[in-house]
Protein backbone atom coordinates (compact mmCIF):
# COMPACT_ATOMS: atom_id res chain seq x y z
CA UNK A 1 0.00 0.00 0.00
CA UNK A 2 1.60 3.23 -1.10
CA UNK A 3 1.21 6.07 1.75
CA UNK A 4 0.61 9.67 0.83
CA UNK A 5 3.31 12.21 1.41
CA UNK A 6 2.37 15.36 3.85
CA UNK A 7 4.27 18.29 5.05
CA UNK A 8 2.68 20.29 7.89
CA UNK A 9 3.45 24.35 7.57
CA UNK A 10 3.80 25.20 11.16
CA UNK A 11 4.20 22.46 14.10
CA UNK A 12 1.94 24.07 16.73
CA UNK A 13 -1.27 22.20 17.89
CA UNK A 14 -3.72 21.60 15.07
CA UNK A 15 -0.68 20.20 12.73
CA UNK A 16 0.15 18.31 16.34
CA UNK A 17 -3.31 16.41 17.01
CA UNK A 18 -3.33 15.80 12.64
CA UNK A 19 -0.02 14.17 12.74
CA UNK A 20 -0.94 12.15 16.38
CA UNK A 21 -4.27 11.06 14.00
CA UNK A 22 -2.22 10.54 10.44
CA UNK A 23 0.45 8.00 12.93
CA UNK A 24 -2.37 6.25 14.41
CA UNK A 25 -4.36 5.62 11.09
CA UNK A 26 -1.11 3.93 10.40
CA UNK A 27 0.63 6.59 7.81
CA UNK A 28 4.27 6.04 8.88
CA UNK A 29 6.57 8.94 10.50
CA UNK A 30 8.80 9.00 7.22
CA UNK A 31 5.94 10.12 5.33
CA UNK A 32 5.15 13.45 7.49
CA UNK A 33 7.69 16.18 7.71
CA UNK A 34 6.93 19.49 9.05
CA UNK A 35 8.70 22.86 9.82
CA UNK A 36 8.68 25.01 12.52
CA UNK A 37 10.53 28.68 12.98
CA UNK A 38 10.64 27.95 16.99
CA UNK A 39 13.55 25.83 17.57
CA UNK A 40 11.90 24.70 21.07
CA UNK A 41 8.61 23.45 19.34
CA UNK A 42 10.58 21.70 16.35
CA UNK A 43 12.74 19.56 19.08
CA UNK A 44 8.97 18.60 21.02
CA UNK A 45 7.16 17.51 17.84
CA UNK A 46 10.07 15.40 16.27
CA UNK A 47 10.52 13.44 19.79
CA UNK A 48 6.83 13.19 20.51
CA UNK A 49 5.94 11.97 17.16
CA UNK A 50 9.24 10.80 15.53
CA UNK A 51 8.72 12.79 12.53
CA UNK A 52 11.34 14.78 10.83
CA UNK A 53 11.13 18.69 11.76
CA UNK A 54 12.57 21.58 9.35
CA UNK A 55 13.53 25.07 10.05
CA UNK A 56 12.43 25.63 6.12
CA UNK A 57 9.21 24.98 5.48
CA UNK A 58 10.57 24.90 1.52
CA UNK A 59 12.80 22.09 2.41
CA UNK A 60 9.61 20.34 4.32
CA UNK A 61 7.37 20.35 1.13
CA UNK A 62 9.91 18.82 -0.87
CA UNK A 63 8.04 15.82 -2.53
CA UNK A 64 5.07 16.10 -0.48
CA UNK A 65 2.02 15.02 -1.96
CA UNK A 66 0.15 17.08 0.66
CA UNK A 67 1.25 20.50 1.94
CA UNK A 68 -1.16 21.35 4.97
CA UNK A 69 -0.69 24.96 6.09
CA UNK A 70 -1.15 25.21 9.64
CA UNK A 71 0.09 28.44 10.76
CA UNK A 72 -2.06 31.11 12.45
CA UNK A 73 -3.41 33.15 9.64
CA UNK A 74 -1.86 36.55 10.38
CA UNK A 75 1.34 34.89 8.98
CA UNK A 76 -0.27 33.05 5.90
CA UNK A 77 0.36 35.82 3.51
CA UNK A 78 4.10 35.60 3.65
CA UNK A 79 4.19 32.02 4.29
CA UNK A 80 2.61 31.65 1.32
CA UNK A 81 4.09 33.77 -0.58
CA UNK A 82 7.66 32.52 0.17
CA UNK A 83 6.89 29.10 -0.65
CA UNK A 84 5.27 29.37 -3.83
CA UNK A 85 8.45 29.13 -6.09
CA UNK A 86 9.29 25.50 -4.50
CA UNK A 87 5.66 24.38 -5.05
CA UNK A 88 5.71 21.38 -8.00
CA UNK A 89 2.51 20.99 -10.33
CA UNK A 90 0.19 18.50 -8.52
CA UNK A 91 0.78 19.39 -4.49
CA UNK A 92 -2.34 19.70 -2.65
CA UNK A 93 -3.04 22.27 -0.28
CA UNK A 94 -4.97 21.83 2.90
CA UNK A 95 -5.23 25.09 5.09
CA UNK A 96 -6.61 24.81 7.82
CA UNK A 97 -6.12 28.39 8.74
CA UNK A 98 -9.60 30.42 10.03
CA UNK A 99 -10.40 32.91 7.60
CA UNK A 100 -8.72 32.29 4.63
CA UNK A 101 -10.14 31.90 1.37
CA UNK A 102 -9.38 29.83 -1.79
CA UNK A 103 -8.94 32.77 -3.33
CA UNK A 104 -6.49 34.62 -1.53
CA UNK A 105 -4.54 31.43 -1.29
CA UNK A 106 -4.54 30.87 -4.85
CA UNK A 107 -3.65 34.33 -5.41
CA UNK A 108 -0.18 33.93 -2.70
CA UNK A 109 0.65 30.87 -4.14
CA UNK A 110 0.63 32.03 -7.19
CA UNK A 111 -1.37 29.41 -9.66
CA UNK A 112 -4.41 27.80 -9.95
CA UNK A 113 -3.94 25.65 -7.20
CA UNK A 114 -5.52 22.77 -5.81
CA UNK A 115 -6.92 23.74 -2.70
CA UNK A 116 -8.85 22.66 -0.31
CA UNK A 117 -9.94 24.91 2.91
CA UNK A 118 -10.97 22.97 6.07
CA UNK A 119 -12.60 24.09 9.45
CA UNK A 120 -11.38 21.91 12.27
CA UNK A 121 -11.97 22.34 15.87
CA UNK A 122 -10.02 21.79 18.85
CA UNK A 123 -11.86 18.16 20.35
CA UNK A 124 -8.96 16.73 17.17
CA UNK A 125 -6.48 16.47 20.30
CA UNK A 126 -8.17 13.73 21.01
CA UNK A 127 -9.54 12.68 18.05
CA UNK A 128 -13.01 14.20 18.53
CA UNK A 129 -12.90 16.74 16.29
CA UNK A 130 -15.60 17.65 13.23
CA UNK A 131 -14.68 19.42 10.07
CA UNK A 132 -15.91 21.48 7.31
CA UNK A 133 -14.11 20.89 4.26
CA UNK A 134 -14.04 23.01 1.01
CA UNK A 135 -12.36 21.89 -2.09
CA UNK A 136 -11.86 24.36 -5.36
CA UNK A 137 -12.31 23.31 -8.92
CA UNK A 138 -8.46 22.54 -9.17
CA UNK A 139 -8.85 19.79 -6.55
CA UNK A 140 -9.09 15.79 -8.13
CA UNK A 141 -11.05 13.20 -7.03
CA UNK A 142 -7.87 11.06 -5.31
CA UNK A 143 -7.24 14.73 -3.83
CA UNK A 144 -10.37 14.91 -2.23
CA UNK A 145 -9.98 11.72 -0.74
CA UNK A 146 -6.53 12.40 0.30
CA UNK A 147 -7.90 15.60 2.34
CA UNK A 148 -10.60 13.53 3.79
CA UNK A 149 -8.30 11.01 4.82
CA UNK A 150 -6.20 13.47 6.38
CA UNK A 151 -8.86 15.59 8.78
CA UNK A 152 -10.99 12.04 8.95
CA UNK A 153 -7.57 11.28 11.24
CA UNK A 154 -8.76 13.58 14.19
CA UNK A 155 -12.66 13.25 13.64
CA UNK A 156 -15.74 13.35 11.45
CA UNK A 157 -14.56 15.22 8.33
CA UNK A 158 -17.97 17.18 6.21
CA UNK A 159 -17.44 18.33 2.83
CA UNK A 160 -19.03 21.61 1.87
CA UNK A 161 -20.77 22.43 -1.44
CA UNK A 162 -20.11 26.36 -0.86
CA UNK A 163 -16.98 27.96 0.12
CA UNK A 164 -19.37 30.85 2.28
CA UNK A 165 -20.46 28.20 4.54
CA UNK A 166 -17.19 28.00 6.43
CA UNK A 167 -18.10 31.09 8.09
CA UNK A 168 -21.51 28.78 9.57
CA UNK A 169 -19.09 26.38 9.79
CA UNK A 170 -16.71 28.18 12.05
CA UNK A 171 -19.65 29.73 14.22
CA UNK A 172 -21.25 26.16 14.73
CA UNK A 173 -18.08 24.15 15.37
CA UNK A 174 -14.58 25.98 14.77
CA UNK A 175 -15.82 28.44 17.76
CA UNK A 176 -18.50 25.96 19.34
CA UNK A 177 -16.12 24.21 21.84
CA UNK A 178 -15.93 27.22 23.75
CA UNK A 179 -19.95 27.61 23.97
CA UNK A 180 -19.97 23.82 25.78
CA UNK A 181 -17.21 25.11 28.04
CA UNK A 182 -18.68 28.19 29.00
CA UNK A 183 -21.97 26.01 29.40
CA UNK A 184 -19.94 23.66 31.88
CA UNK A 185 -18.54 26.49 34.07
CA UNK A 186 -21.63 28.35 34.76
CA UNK A 187 -23.71 24.74 35.60
CA UNK A 188 -20.47 23.99 37.73
CA UNK A 189 -21.06 27.40 39.46
CA UNK A 190 -24.73 27.21 39.79
CA UNK A 191 -24.72 23.55 40.87
CA UNK A 192 -21.80 24.82 43.95
CA UNK A 193 -23.95 27.89 44.89
CA UNK A 194 -26.64 24.82 45.17
CA UNK A 195 -24.19 23.73 47.96
CA UNK A 196 -22.69 20.88 46.04
CA UNK A 197 -18.99 20.92 46.49
CA UNK A 198 -17.15 22.16 43.31
CA UNK A 199 -15.57 18.50 42.04
CA UNK A 200 -19.06 17.08 42.31
CA UNK A 201 -20.45 20.06 40.60
CA UNK A 202 -18.05 19.80 37.70
CA UNK A 203 -18.09 15.48 37.66
CA UNK A 204 -21.74 16.06 37.45
CA UNK A 205 -21.60 18.25 34.71
CA UNK A 206 -18.94 17.05 32.09
CA UNK A 207 -20.53 13.57 32.51
CA UNK A 208 -24.13 15.07 32.22
CA UNK A 209 -22.35 16.55 28.41
CA UNK A 210 -20.99 13.49 27.90
CA UNK A 211 -23.87 11.48 28.25
CA UNK A 212 -26.50 13.86 26.49
CA UNK A 213 -23.79 14.36 23.39
CA UNK A 214 -23.42 10.21 23.16
CA UNK A 215 -27.84 10.24 23.50
CA UNK A 216 -27.86 12.99 20.54
CA UNK A 217 -25.25 11.17 18.21
CA UNK A 218 -26.45 7.16 18.67
CA UNK A 219 -30.54 7.69 19.07
CA UNK A 220 -32.53 7.84 16.21
CA UNK A 221 -34.85 10.25 17.31
CA UNK A 222 -33.76 14.05 17.65
CA UNK A 223 -32.64 16.23 20.29
CA UNK A 224 -36.07 18.00 20.83
CA UNK A 225 -37.51 14.46 21.35
CA UNK A 226 -34.95 13.53 23.93
CA UNK A 227 -35.21 16.78 25.95
CA UNK A 228 -38.76 16.33 26.05
CA UNK A 229 -38.27 12.79 27.03
CA UNK A 230 -36.91 14.34 30.28
CA UNK A 231 -39.00 17.11 30.83
CA UNK A 232 -41.87 15.36 33.13
CA UNK A 233 -45.30 17.72 33.38
CA UNK A 234 -44.41 20.26 35.68
CA UNK A 235 -41.25 18.60 37.30
CA UNK A 236 -38.03 19.87 37.65
CA UNK A 237 -36.50 20.33 34.26
CA UNK A 238 -39.63 21.86 32.20
CA UNK A 239 -39.27 24.56 35.18
CA UNK A 240 -35.19 24.57 34.19
CA UNK A 241 -36.08 25.24 30.46
CA UNK A 242 -39.14 27.81 31.16
CA UNK A 243 -36.69 29.20 32.84
CA UNK A 244 -34.07 29.48 30.03
CA UNK A 245 -36.65 30.30 27.54
CA UNK A 246 -38.06 33.81 29.59
CA UNK A 247 -34.67 34.58 28.90
CA UNK A 248 -34.30 34.45 25.43
CA UNK A 249 -32.31 31.56 25.33
CA UNK A 250 -32.91 30.53 21.94
CA UNK A 251 -32.59 34.27 20.63
CA UNK A 252 -29.69 34.79 22.43
CA UNK A 253 -27.80 31.21 21.00
CA UNK A 254 -28.40 32.89 17.40
CA UNK A 255 -26.95 36.17 18.24
CA UNK A 256 -24.16 34.34 18.94
CA UNK A 257 -23.44 32.37 16.25
CA UNK A 258 -24.68 34.98 14.12
CA UNK A 259 -21.57 37.51 15.97
CA UNK A 260 -19.36 34.50 15.14
CA UNK A 261 -20.12 33.74 11.51
CA UNK A 262 -19.70 37.76 10.66
CA UNK A 263 -16.65 37.81 12.36
CA UNK A 264 -15.61 35.18 10.32
CA UNK A 265 -16.48 36.70 7.30
CA UNK A 266 -15.22 39.97 8.35
CA UNK A 267 -11.27 38.59 9.03
CA UNK A 268 -11.51 36.95 5.41
CA UNK A 269 -11.69 40.23 4.27
CA UNK A 270 -9.02 41.79 6.57
CA UNK A 271 -7.01 38.79 6.61
CA UNK A 272 -6.93 37.75 2.37
CA UNK A 273 -5.91 41.47 1.29
N1 LIG B 1 -7.41 26.63 17.84
C1 LIG B 1 -8.58 26.43 17.24
O1 LIG B 1 -9.64 26.27 17.86
C2 LIG B 1 -8.62 26.33 15.78
C3 LIG B 1 -7.56 26.75 15.01
N2 LIG B 1 -7.62 26.69 13.66
C4 LIG B 1 -6.52 27.20 12.83
O2 LIG B 1 -5.37 26.36 12.97
C5 LIG B 1 -4.23 27.14 12.70
C6 LIG B 1 -3.17 26.80 13.71
O3 LIG B 1 -3.66 27.07 15.01
P1 LIG B 1 -2.93 26.48 16.31
O4 LIG B 1 -2.33 25.16 15.99
O5 LIG B 1 -3.92 26.61 17.41
O6 LIG B 1 -1.76 27.57 16.47
P2 LIG B 1 -0.30 27.40 17.10
O7 LIG B 1 0.15 28.77 17.44
O8 LIG B 1 -0.30 26.34 18.14
O9 LIG B 1 0.58 26.87 15.87
C7 LIG B 1 1.07 27.66 14.84
C8 LIG B 1 2.54 27.27 14.62
O10 LIG B 1 3.01 27.96 13.47
C9 LIG B 1 4.36 28.28 13.67
N3 LIG B 1 4.79 29.34 12.74
C10 LIG B 1 4.79 30.69 12.93
N4 LIG B 1 5.31 31.31 11.86
C11 LIG B 1 5.61 30.33 10.96
C12 LIG B 1 6.18 30.35 9.66
N5 LIG B 1 6.53 31.49 9.07
N6 LIG B 1 6.37 29.17 9.03
C13 LIG B 1 6.04 27.99 9.62
N7 LIG B 1 5.49 27.92 10.85
C14 LIG B 1 5.28 29.09 11.51
C15 LIG B 1 4.42 28.70 15.12
O11 LIG B 1 5.76 28.64 15.63
C16 LIG B 1 3.48 27.68 15.78
O12 LIG B 1 4.17 26.55 16.28
C17 LIG B 1 -4.66 28.60 12.72
O13 LIG B 1 -4.63 29.11 11.41
C18 LIG B 1 -6.07 28.59 13.25
O14 LIG B 1 -6.86 29.55 12.61
C19 LIG B 1 -8.69 26.16 13.04
C20 LIG B 1 -9.75 25.69 13.74
C21 LIG B 1 -9.83 25.75 15.16
O1 LIG C 1 -11.64 31.98 17.65
C1 LIG C 1 -11.16 31.85 16.51
O2 LIG C 1 -11.07 32.86 15.77
C2 LIG C 1 -10.68 30.50 16.03
C3 LIG C 1 -11.47 30.02 14.86
C4 LIG C 1 -12.25 28.86 15.35
C5 LIG C 1 -11.76 28.61 16.68
N1 LIG C 1 -10.88 29.50 17.03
Amino acid sequence: MTHPRIAFIGAGNMAASLIGGLLAQGIPASHIRASDPGAEQRAKVAAEYGIELFESNAEAIAGADVIVLATKPQVLKGVCQALAPSLADGQLIVSIAAGISCASLANWLGAARPIVRCMPNTPALLRQGVSGLYANAAVSATQRQLAEQLLSAVGLALWLEEEQQIDAVTAVSGSGPAYFFLLIEAMTAAGERLGLPRAIAEQLTQQTALGAACMAIESDVDAAELRRRVTSPNGTTEAAIKTFQAGGFEALVQQALDAAANRSAELAEQLGQ
